[in-house]
C-alpha cells in the first residue's frame, strides 16, 4: 500500500525549475530488477539537495540518469537552461556529453581529475574542452584556485595534493564553465572529518539563488554522511529505487522516513530557500 501523501503546504513562491524529470525508471543490462523505478523530482534554482539512502538503493543510478551519464530506461528530463529547456532523453550519448561539458558539474569521490596534469591544467581543461582559448582558460581557472585557497599550488601535480585539495581542484574545475547545476558523488567520502566540513562549506558556498546576473546555481550531492545531508537545504531518501522522503532540512525535525510523496517532489522549494 502507498504512504499517504505528506500534507500540501501552504502556497508560497517557488524557486524556477533548473531541472525536472518525471516518471525516471532504470533496468541496468542483464539486472532483474531496476535500480530506479518512477521517479518524479525538480531540482529548483539555488537548491542544495542531499540524496541519501541504504547501499544500492539507486543513488548514483539517480545521479547519473539525471546528470546524462547514463540514459534511463524510461522516463524524461529537462534541463533548463541559459540556451533554453534541453529534453535530455531526446539527446544520444555524444549530445548528452555536451551537455554535461557545458551546463552541468561534478565533484566526484574519485576520478573526474587527471592525476599527470598540474591543478590548473586540470581546471582549465574544463573550458578548454569547449573552445576556450588556453591562455584564458588559464586565467580563468588561476582565478578560481585562488578563489577556493589554492593560491600558489596551481603547478602542482593532483598526486602532490592532500585528498582535500584534489577535492577543492574539483569543485573549481566543476564551477569555471559557468555550471548551473553541480552533481556530487559522495564528495566527502574519503576524507576526515575536518577536511569534510571544509570542502562541504565550499561546495554549498557554490549554491547561488536564482539572480539575473548570474542565472543562480543548485547543488545534488549523493552522501551516505548525514552531517553532509543536513548542511543540505532538502533531503531526498531514496529506497529500493523510489522516492520515500523528500523533505525540507528547514523546519522540520530531520529524517523521519517514509512519508511517501514521489508525486510533486521540491514543490515546495521557495519555502526552502
Ligand atoms: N552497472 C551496473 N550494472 C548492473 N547493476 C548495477 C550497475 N550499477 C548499479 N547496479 C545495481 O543497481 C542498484 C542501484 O545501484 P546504485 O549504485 O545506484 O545504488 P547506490 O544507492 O548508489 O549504492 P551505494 O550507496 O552502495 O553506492 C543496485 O542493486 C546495484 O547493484
Amino acid at each position: 500500500m502507498t504512504a499517504p501523501a505528506r500534507p500540501t503546504a501552504p502556497a508560497r513562491p517557488t524557486a524556477p525549475a533548473l531541472l525536472t524529470a518525471q516518471g525516471l525508471s532504470h533496468t541496468y543490462p542483464d539486472a532483474s530488477t531496476p535500480a530506479l523505478r518512477g521517479v518524479d523530482l525538480r531540482i529548483g534554482v539555488g537548491e542544495s539537495v542531499a540524496i541519501m539512502g541504504a547501499s544500492g538503493s539507486g543513488k548514483s543510478t539517480l545521479l547519473h540518469a539525471l546528470a546524462g551519464i547514463i540514459a534511463p530506461t524510461a522516463g524524461s528530463i529537462v534541463l533548463n537552461t541559459p540556451a533554453g529547456p534541453i529534453r535530455m532523453e531526446e539527446l544520444n550519448e555524444n549530445q548528452r556529453a555536451s551537455v554535461r561539458r557545458r551546463d552541468l558539474g561534478f565533484v566526484f569521490q574519485q576520478g573526474l581529475l587527471l592525476h599527470e596534469l598540474s591543478a590548473l591544467e586540470n581546471v582549465a581543461v574544463a573550458l578548454m574542452l569547449g573552445g576556450t582559448p588556453r591562455p584564458e582558460a588559464e586565467l580563468a581557472a588561476a582565478q578560481w584556485l585562488a578563489r577556493l585557497g589554492l593560491a600558489g599550488m596551481e603547478q602542482r601535480r593532483l598526486g602532490e595534493l592532500s585528498g582535500g585539495q584534489a577535492q577543492r581542484v574539483a569543485i573549481a574545475r566543476a564551477q569555471v564553465t559557468g555550471a548551473r547545476l553541480i552533481f556530487a558523488d559522495e564528495p566527502t567520502g574519503a576524507l576526515d572529518s575536518a577536511t569534510s566540513a571544509e570542502v562541504l562549506d565550499l561546495l554549498l558556498d557554490s549554491v547561488e539563488p536564482a539572480d539575473a546576473r548570474s542565472g543562480g546555481r543548485s547543488l545534488v550531492v549523493v552522501t551516505h554522511d548525514r552531517a553532509v545531508a543536513e548542511r543540505c537545504a532538502r533531503l531526498i531518501t531514496l529506497s529500493d529505487g523510489r522516492i520515500v522522503a523528500d523533505e525540507s532540512n528547514h523546519g522540520t525535525a530531520g529524517l523521519s522516513g517514509g512519508t511517501g510523496g514521489t508525486g510533486e517532489a521540491g514543490a515546495t522549494a521557495g519555502e526552502r530557500a
